[in-house]
């Protein structure tokens, strides 16, 4: 975590290099770091939404690379492992049931899909999640990108407000 006044006079590349855990999609840490500075917090985050309301399918798929399945704890140093492991932590892996449950899911979702599902999982229980599977499961193509960006959104703004803070 680090100030907003010390990251509004980072060198550009390092204040890249901070934003990026939040999302693997160069395009937002770029135009965000242009940005600068920020008078306040919130305009840092309503900047980061704005921008981040610009994304579509392509940036989806971009981003996906570093979000592992809901379930699977990611192995891996890198700083965006970490987060999702902290993200996650609510998901109890030791309920056998719920954890085959989510597999499952995931893998129904991916056949009809074609990608990894993605939710929000910071606050949410492995039961809430399985119960929001399920439901955008019955999501046409175009609702479902939609909705899969809205949780991309979430997940990027809580790690925005986890890495700057006052
Ligand atoms: N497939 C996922 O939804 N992954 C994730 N959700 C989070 O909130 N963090 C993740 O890594």
């Amino acid at each position: 975590m680090i100030a907003l006044n010390h990251f509004n006079q980072l060198p550009g590349d390092e204040a890249a290099a901070l934003l990026q855990p939040c999302v693997a999609i160069p395009g937002w840490t770029a135009a965000l770091v242009a940005a600068r500075p920020f008078a306040s917090l919130a305009e840092l985050q309503q900047t980061a939404s704005d921008i981040a309301g610009a994304w579509g399918r392509a940036e989806l798929e971009q981003a996906l690379s570093a979000h592992p399945r809901i379930g699977e704890k990611p192995a891996g140093a890198q700083a965006h492992a970490a987060l999702s492991r902290q993200e996650q932590s609510a998901v109890d892996n030791r309920d056998a049931q719920l954890a085959a449950a989510l597999r499952e899911g995931n893998a129904r979702y991916e056949a009809r899909f074609g990608r990894v599902f993605l939710i929000r999982a910071k606050g949410r229980s492995g039961e809430e999640i399985l119960h929001a599977l399920e439901q955008r499961l019955t999501n046409s193509d175009a609702e479902e990108i939609a909705a899969a960006l809205e949780q991309l959104r979430e997940i990027t703004l809580l790690r925005l407000a986890g890495a700057i803070g006052e």
